[in-house]
């Protein structure tokens, strides 16, 4: 019981509070939908954690740009203290000095445009050898899900760690398992004050095992690169660049090994299941509308010119770049974005937020507000043609990179592994379901796991481009 004012929310079950209410496949639909009924800014009470959610562009754009600086920290979990050292990363360490820091050296140093544009070798690579896989398997039904999963872990994994991690395999391996952990339904998260239950499930004596055996890993990607020694700066990779700072000093603040490795980690982690889902719903809303489809490879097929895509050619792909940008409008792979804390008592729409509230901002709801946009569960690329919105962080409808100081610092590396990987697939395949399956046909169930992606991997049929009718 509070004397505050606190938001409007629905009923609260004893003990539990609104926590049976979350435990869905898709969260950010029940989010909606209760708050059409309590209202765009809602209190739910999950377990021991107080959290409002915000549902609709004009209260979105309260909380990351009104007063972004008191919502600037990310809520304390168990599961990120213990896979990023102490949440020592840039994604769930708190807001202050070393966060600002260490992802200004990440944003200029990895993902940056001009950083990312350097990578294009590593991005054709991957596509060459995908390309042969796919002419090998002409015809028959591949698992383009899995598909776009290993190209964006290789490029990542390429451009973070450079060529020589020898333990490749096992990292991606490993990798996943955390992610999976880091976005399974965890009872002990909403009873801060009862973390015995997560011993008691012995589920922190498994995360601490898989933690031991990720931090060998990293042990011995640090030790490679210390043996590689120094390199000139267009050969550095980001270990490179972590470690010549940690040397040379200049920053306010020591950093140590486990600051490395924890940033290294949240490079690794942070863009490969957003990318790749975005890419998954991508070419699924074109298998479904193929007159788009038709309409995207004519585009490709006539910008390009010779065997391979350039940089250039992308620039002038624009009916490609509206098709991404409505996928990420009704498909944002974190719908709910990630979480935020707030750092001081707040009054937001009249309504108090005190200190250490947890935040859910839902975009997809912001996304899809019919006050924003025509038609908005439907799928029209069109409707971005000659529009000023775009997902920089400024237009609180469309926020798949969330906004303010905690704005994703991935955005073009991962629309890199959006928007060069369709193209390719659309100007060298002609794709269509097994089986002879309709359009219409195909199972689009949505669930939350890592991201939000199809219920059901994607399955399609490539056919060279020599060989299509
Ligand atoms: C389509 C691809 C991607 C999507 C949709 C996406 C989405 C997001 C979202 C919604 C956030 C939270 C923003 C907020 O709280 O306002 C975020 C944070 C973050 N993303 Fe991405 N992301 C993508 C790709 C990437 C890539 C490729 C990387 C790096 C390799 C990356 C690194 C990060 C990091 C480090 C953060 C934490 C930022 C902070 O807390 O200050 N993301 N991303």
């Amino acid at each position: 019981k509070t004397s505050k004012n606190l938001p409007p929310g629905p009923p609260k079950l004893p003990i539990i509070g609104n926590i049976h209410q979350l435990k869905t496949p898709t969260p950010h639909r029940v989010l909606r939908s209760l708050a059409r009924k309590y209202g765009p800014i809602m209190h739910l009470q999950l377990g021991q954690v107080s959290t409002v959610v915000v549902s609709t562009p004009r209260l979105a754009r309260e909380i990351m740009k009104t007063n972004d600086i008191s919502f600037a920290d990310r809520p304390t979990t168990t599961t990120s203290q213990i896979f990023f050292y102490k949440a020592q990363d840039i994604g769930w360490a708190p807001y202050g000095e070393y966060w600002r820091q260490m992802k200004k050296i990440c944003t200029l140093e990895l993902l940056s445009a001009k950083k990312v544009r350097s990578f294009s070798s590593i991005r054709e690579e991957e596509l060459r050898r995908i390309g042969k896989v796919l002419e090998s398997k002409s015809g028959t039904p591949i698992n383009f899900t899995e598909m776009t999963i290993e190209m964006v872990n290789n490029v990542i994994c390429k451009a973070t760690l450079g060529d020589s991690c020898k333990d490749q395999a096992k990292l991606i391996e490993l990798l996943y398992d955390v992610l999976k952990t880091l976005s399974a339904f965890n009872l002990a998260s909403y009873y801060p004050r009862l973390q015995i239950l997560n011993v008691i499930s012995g589920k922190k004596a498994k995360w601490l095992k898989m933690q031991k055996q990720l931090d060998g890993i990293m042990n011995d990607i640090l030790k490679e690169h210390r043996a590689e020694g120094r390199k000139n700066n267009e050969q550095e990779d980001l270990v490179d660049v972590l470690l010549r700072v940690k040397e040379t000093g200049g920053l306010d603040f020591n950093i140590r090994d486990d600051d490395v490795k924890a940033v290294i980690l949240d490079m690794l982690t942070a863009g490969t299941d957003t990318s790749s889902t975005t890419l998954e719903w991508a070419m699924t809303e074109l298998i479904r509308n193929p007159e788009m489809m038709k309409r995207a490879q004519t585009e490709v097929r006539s910008v390009v010119k010779g065997d391979v895509i350039t940089e250039t050619d992308l620039q002038s792909l624009h009916y490609l770049k509206l098709i991404v940008k409505e996928t990420l409008r009704l498909h944002a792979p974190t719908p709910l974005l990630v979480p935020r804390e707030c750092r001081q008592d707040c009054n937001v729409d009249g309504y108090d937020i005190p200190a250490k509230t947890k935040i859910i901002v839902n975009a997809w709801a912001c996304g899809t507000d019919p006050d924003s946009w025509e038609n908005p569960e439907s799928f029209i690329p069109e409707r971005f043609e000659n529009s000023p919105v775009s997902y920089m962080g400024a237009d609180f409808e469309f926020i798949p990179f969330g906004a303010g100081r905690r704005i994703c610092p991935g955005l073009t590396f991962g629309l890199s592994m959006v928007e060069f990987p369709l193209a390719n697939f659309l100007y060298h395949f002609d794709w269509k379901l097994p089986n002879g399956m309709k359009p219409h046909e195909l199972d689009i169930t949505e669930v939350t796991g890592i991201s939000t992606s199809l219920k059901h991997h994607l399955k399609l049929v490539a056919i060279p481009k020599s060989l299509a009718k």
